[in-house]
């Protein structure tokens, strides 16, 4: 496989770019217009690999999802035949389709790419057991397994350990509505990470005129009744934001991100607090969020478990950094698409960053840098990472960028394009 020579820009890069849609909304909106009462279109969804696989997920299991001018259209049907769900390496598809497929007629085969069948599902499994949803995983705890769907879920209050993955709990509430007692989700152990994207699914689940108590710190309830149809139009994915808008801080240059929204439940809307106390110049304004970088980068230390997926960016960043960084808080990125604390060691130390790897995250100081080969474990981020050093550090080369069409097809052009200055439109102009 040929590795991509990340480009470094000759002049600053003061550029403004439209990204595709967020990967968690596209993928909730989807699910929920499938359990929905009527019809429903997903406005400016994102289409890459992740959110294929969901919409191939629900067609399998018999809905009807159609793409209109680059919309889905989402008609709701019955699930009365036995369905093979592929999870590839999305965690989305993983966890919230099996609560659904509970509700089907037929038998549900999951499995998906090598690695899946390491990523964490086990305690959403048994879970699943005490809510009345039988399958058969071979004891494994995880992939492959299958959903022996009965029609019905009985549901009611079940307990779980989520702190591996807030993923176990957006499934269990996403699905909740549908069965017979709802579902109300009490998590013991350690803290749950990403909670944002709890908050995210609560506030869908709402606009779908569920009725969801989230009033406990640990506890969520939702109550049995109709999901309404809705339309929704998903938001730019603002952590696939983080390579963009670091590499104005990282380089001294301005890109402006379009159509950033005032108010949202995405996790990545945090890059705008994380990017100011490194140092860059972050306004948000109605043409969108613009980062503007300054001489200085400075390291941080930040707790980053409510926003872990942030990680390989701002750890790239670190690497640049004038100071050291701490980043803490984030054991559970080690269930990402890879081990992402061993790899980002591995792979930022490789270039000749001084990297301490621990239990929950990184210890990074500045070293002296040096190009080489980025390798990317099957992970879209640890590619975005790598391109991040690549703008600065001559050399680096990046292995298999075509990972990042786990969430961002076409985003070597995008990011070639931006940083030679030929994609969007000056920073601060608004683009279509
Ligand atoms: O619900 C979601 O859409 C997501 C939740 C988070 O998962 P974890 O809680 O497993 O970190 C996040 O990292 C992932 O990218 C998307
Ligand atoms: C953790 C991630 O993905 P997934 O939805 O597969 O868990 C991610 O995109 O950073």
């Amino acid at each position: 496989m040929e590795h991509y020579a990340a480009p470094r820009p000759t002049s600053p890069v003061d550029r403004a770019v439209s990204l595709p849609g967020s990967k968690s909304l596209t993928n909730r909106a989807l699910l929920l217009a499938a359990l929905s009462d009527g019809p429903s279109v997903v406005r400016r969804p994102l289409r890459s690999r992740d959110t294929d696989l969901m919409a191939g997920a629900l067609t399998a299991l018999g809905t009807h999802v159609d793409v209109v001018e680059g919309d889905w259209r989402v008609t709701p049907s019955p699930w009365t035949s036995d369905a093979k769900v592929d999870c590839g390496l999305a965690g989305t598809v993983m966890r919230f389709v099996p609560p659904v497929a509970g509700l089907s007629e037929g038998t549900v085969a999951f499995d998906g790419d090598p690695h899946m069948r390491n990523r964490p599902v086990g305690p959403m499994l048994a879970a699943l057991a005490a809510l009345g949803i039988r399958f058969d995983d071979g004891g494994r705890g995880a992939l492959p397994f299958t959903v022996r769907g009965s029609g019905s879920v009985p549901g009611g209050t079940v307990t779980i350990d989520a702190s591996a993955s807030s993923q176990f709990v957006s499934a269990l509430l996403l699905a909740g509505a549908r069965f017979e007692h709802g579902v109300d989700v009490r998590h013991v152990g350690k803290p749950v990470p990403s909670l944002p994207h709890i908050d995210m699914t609560v506030a869908m689940l709402r606009e779908h005129g569920v009725d969801v108590d989230d009033s406990d710190a640990n506890r969520w309830a939702v109550a049995p009744g109709v999901l309404r149809a809705v339309d929704h139009v998903i938001e730019p994915d603002l952590s696939n934001a983080a390579p963009f808008l670091a590499l104005a801080a990282a380089t001294g240059g301005r890109v402006t991100v379009s159509d950033w929204p005032r108010h949202t439940t995405q996790p990545g809307d945090a890059l705008r607090e994380v990017l100011a106390l490194m140092g860059a110049d972050v306004v948000l304004d109605d043409r969108g969020l613009t980062v503007t970088g300054t001489a200085e980068l400075h390291g941080i230390d930040l707790d980053l478990h409510d926003i872990g997926e942030l990680t390989p960016a701002i750890a790239a960043l670190c690497a640049l950094a004038d100071s050291p960084s701490h980043l803490r808080g984030v054991a559970h990125i080690r269930g990402h698409e890879t081990d992402r604390l061993a790899a980002l060691a591995r792979e930022l130390g490789g270039l000749g960053s001084v990297v301490e790897e621990h239990d929950d995250g990184l210890t990074i100081r500045p070293g002296d840098l040096h190009g080489g080969v980025f390798h990317t474990y099957a992970d879209h981020r640890m590619a975005h990472a790598g391109v991040i050093l690549g703008a600065v550090v001559e050399g680096v080369l990046v292995e298999d960028i075509a990972t990042t069409s786990k969430t961002f097809p076409g985003f070597a052009a995008t990011w070639t394009g931006l940083v030679e200055g030929l994609v969007g439109g000056p920073a601060g102009t608004q683009q279509p």
